[in-house]
């Protein structure tokens, strides 16, 4: 699902993000991201999503190099990318609904369909009667709820997190971590980066770990990977 080959990236000003790092994320994986603070782990997450492009190297997606994607056609690929933030960038001033229907506004879905499918991730994400509610009017693990709900309402095929649980408590970091479970295990591919190790333990997935831009035991995964293995 996700290729990268020798992936570097420089930002304007010099400074080195990532090193010729190669990974893959297949199809139906979960899987996370790690490294310390400044390692790369969101510019990695940036180069999937082409909100920033690879300096040297290739990033595939499904067997299509993004580097030869148009700026057209970039909207098409987020389509098909449910993006979750630590600080969930929520509208404050529109309900729940508003702000989980919004992907399929944009995509312009009917009025019925919308109501349908906004009830029907809200159900998923355990905020179900919650449609009218602000986001004030929630907890911290409520809100990051609600935009995973909207992450999620046009069903892609692949979840990108960010430290999504980077606010919450143990327990309700936990949650989260179940709920994108259930969504790998209906065949969504999740990658999800985060400094917590002791969260990380406590799950069964691969972990891709960078450091300073390199991503550890990277060739040997990249090897692994050639054989058909996750
Ligand atoms: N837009 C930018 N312009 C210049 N340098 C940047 C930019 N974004 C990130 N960097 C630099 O690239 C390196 C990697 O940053 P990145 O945000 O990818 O790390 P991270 O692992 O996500 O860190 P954190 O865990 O603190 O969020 C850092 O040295 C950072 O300062």
């Amino acid at each position: 699902m996700i290729h990268f080959e020798q992936v570097s990236k420089i930002y304007p000003g010099g400074q080195k993000a990532l090193s010729e790092v190669n990974f893959r994320l297949h199809q139906g994986e979960m899987a996370f991201l790690t490294g310390h603070s400044g390692a790369g782990k969101s510019t990695l997450l940036k180069l999937i999503t082409v909100i920033e492009r690879a300096s040297a190297g290739k990033v595939s997606i499904n067997g299509h190099d993004i580097a030869k994607l148009g700026k057209k056609h970039v909207p098409y690929l987020r389509r098909n990318i449910g993006m979750i933030f630590q600080n969930h960038h929520l509208l404050m001033d529109k309900s729940v609904f508003d702000n989980v229907a919004l992907p399929l506004v944009i995509e312009g879905f009917s009025h019925g369909e919308i109501r349908k499918r906004v009830a029907g991730a809200l159900d998923m994400v355990g905020l179900y009667g919650k449609e009218r509610h602000l986001p004030v009017m929630l907890s911290g693990g409520e809100q990051q709820r609600v935009g995973i709900a909207r992450a999620i309402v046009n069903k892609p095929p692949l979840l990108l997190a960010d430290e999504p649980t980077g606010n919450l408590d143990p327990k309700l970091s936990m949650d989260i971590l179940r709920l994108f479970e259930t969504f790998h295990d209906a065949g969504t591919s999740v990658l999800i980066a985060t400094h917590d190790l002791g969260l990380i333990a406590r799950m069964k997935y691969r972990t891709l770990t960078l450091r300073q831009g390199k991503m550890l035991g990277g060739d040997e995964i990249y090897t692994t990977d050639t054989q058909g293995q996750a």
